[in-house]
């Protein structure tokens, strides 16, 4: 795991190197200090070094003190620029890894777990990091230091600290062995809050238009208390570990005290020894401390560690066949024998051995009922879903047997949900085709429907669209997303139920223009409504996963059960 991480360090590597360095220096000085003390105690103050030798120690002392404040000091900023670094190019690697799954991936993971892995998960991964960075050296370093130093200036005496050891190793493998398994709990608990969070800012003018506010609030706060509860679980385990350590550390020092005491009474120790010898066992039994929280630490980034390796090592559900042809010329799809289920395992079939066979240049209208397996259809001509069996072809070739961006290139997609990203109208549009140029971008809203609306506003195609389109109405929307499909210039172009919010005068219009824009586009048109579909060539009529018939207006008027039914419910509606 951490040799699938450390590439991220990047750029920020030095940092990460030079990092230790500075701290087994400053280490190095704070374990000399103590010893200079005893020496200035013992010799200088009691022996016969006299006022000099206290000086010259003493100015030593402060040097090697201000020294160790300075590598501490750089240690610290670079250990600072490398976690924030790693942090920064973790989350990175995490996002284009994200933009390389498929709807199956993302399903899998849910949108708030891919939040929370990508902000929590990173930034405990970061902050660790950084502590690690500091701790991992500085700790074993000065352990190291002082228990030499501890042993040189009295062994017997330094028996007392590997009495604590087994201890505190014992109390330390209990506490970290049952915090794991809390902190991803509570890690979990952070998925459901985000997707909470995120769901209501998603949805925040259904919530007021239902007055569900408080209904929200209850929920959030159920799930906050959850993620709360869960967190107090682990830390009060963790929380143990510093009155553990420091119990043990003061045991420590009044053993040293006592016994160390009486060897200075019977003139077999000097003070100066012994002060310097509680000041060793002080800086033991800190680094002891440090590696405590080490642990701990570890614990908790062990289970972020686990969730960002999940989607490092995610495969995406479609592989991009590299080598594979370039982009469809012509643009006739069929269907071999398609049956596709969302889960493998379950084995639910959405579609259920479709055979199809459209032409290149055919205008196609599908209807059904809803759930009845209509967008599913559509979505496995761009690969966004792979089949289950059977195969799809576009131009004759099996679509996985394209270069992925080069197919989606070909075949646009009007969703049923039209989605739309902060910044301008201009901005908006040109995200398919950044190439466009202002007569391709203003031909495409034109044909759309959209030029005139635009143009009302005083900025035109520069007026800003705001977070997710909330300046514009839901019909205006789907028309700015028609013109972004529009200016790809596809061979296939799909309209996923896309004009449902634009009046009939306007699609009208919208029909006719997109004939002459699109040309010898083939164009697949889901709809609920049969008179948006008046311009077909033929038309699918779907039920439960099945085509139940394929034909053209008339054919289907007269044969086909369902169709009739539903052109008899929409004409008594519009008579
Ligand atoms: N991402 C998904 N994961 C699991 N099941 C899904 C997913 N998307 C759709 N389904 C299921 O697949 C079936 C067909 O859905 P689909 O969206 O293709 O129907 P549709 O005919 O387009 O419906 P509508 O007219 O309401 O849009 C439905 O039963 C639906 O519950």
């Amino acid at each position: 795991m951490i040799r699938k991480l450390l590439p991220c360090l990047g750029t920020y590597k030095k940092y990460a190197i030079l990092t230790p360095l500075m701290i087994g220096i400053e280490v190095l000085l704070e374990v000399w200090i103590p010893w200079i003390m005893a020496s200035i105690v013992d010799h200088g103050i009691q022996g016969n070094g006299g006022i000099d030798y206290t000086v010259k120690m003493g100015l030593l002392m402060i040097i090697m003190a201000c020294c160790s404040l300075f590598f501490g000091a750089l240690a610290g900023k670079f250990a600072a620029q490398a976690g924030i670094g790693f942090g920064k190019n973790l989350r990175t690697l995490l996002f284009a890894k994200v933009q390389e799954f498929s709807f199956i991936n993302v399903d899998k993971f849910t949108t708030g777990s891919l939040v929370t892995r990508l902000t929590t998960d990173v930034t405990n991964t970061q902050n660790a990091f950084m502590l690690l960075l500091r701790l991992a050296f500085r700790a074993p370093i000065m352990l190291i230091g002082a228990t030499c130093m501890a042993i040189y200036v009295n062994p017997h005496l330094s028996l007392i600290f590997f009495a604590a050891i087994p201890f505190l190793s014992i109390a330390l493998y209990f506490i970290l062995v049952k915090a794991h398994p809390r902190f991803l709990t509570m890690l979990k608990n952070y998925d459901s809050m985000n997707s909470i969070v995120q769901e209501n800012l998603i949805n925040i003018r259904v919530v007021k238009s239902f007055v569900r506010e408080n209904y929200e609030k209850q929920k959030f706060a159920k799930s906050a208390e959850a993620v709360r509860s869960a967190q107090f679980f682990a830390e009060k385990l963790v929380i143990l570990n510093m009155p553990l350590m420091e119990i043990c550390m003061y045991c420590c020092i009044i053993a040293v005290l006592w016994f160390g005491g009486s060897l200075v009474i019977n003139s077999t120790m000097e003070i100066g020894e012994l002060s310097s010898f509680i000041s060793y066992i002080m800086q033991i039994l800190i680094s002891l401390m440090m590696i405590s929280m080490l642990m701990i630490i570890s614990v908790l980034s062990r289970a972020s560690l686990g969730r960002i390796s999940e989607i490092i090592d995610e495969h995406p559900a479609l592989h991009d066949n590299k080598a594979g042809y370039a982009a469809p010329l012509n643009g006739s799809i069929e269907f071999r024998d398609v049956s596709f289920a969302y889960d493998e395992l379950s084995q639910n079939l959405v579609l259920s051995h479709i055979n199809l066979n459209i032409k290149a240049g055919e205008t196609i209208g599908i209807i059904g009922g809803t759930g009845s397996g209509k967008s599913t259809l559509v979505q496995l001509i761009p690969r966004l879903y792979e089949t289950s069996t059977g195969q799809v072809f576009v131009d004759g070739k099996d679509v996985k047997k394209y270069r992925l961006p080069a197919l989606r290139d070909t075949v646009a997609m009007v969703l049923q949900k039209n989605l739309v990203f902060s910044g301008t109208i201009r901005e908006n549009l040109c995200w398919g085709k950044k190439d466009a140029t202002e007569a391709e971008m203003i031909a495409a809203c034109k044909a759309a429907q959209a030029h005139d609306f635009i143009m009302q506003w005083p900025e035109g195609y520069d007026t800003n669209l705001g977070q997710n389109g909330v300046n514009v109405s839901g019909g205006q929307k789907q028309r700015l997303c028609i013109a972004r499909a529009l200016l790809k210039r596809p061979r296939i172009i799909i309209f996923d139920d896309s004009t449902s919010a634009i009046d009939t005068a306007t699609e009208n219009k919208l029909r006719k223009a997109l004939k002459e824009q699109v040309q010898n586009a083939t164009m697949i048109i889901i709809a609920q409504r049969i008179s948006s579909l008046s311009d077909a060539d033929r038309i699918i009529v779907m039920d439960d996963g099945k085509i139940d018939a394929f034909g053209s207006h008339q054919e289907l008027l007269q044969t086909n059960k369902i169709y009739q039914e539903v052109y008899k419910s929409q004409q008594k509606g519009v008579s």
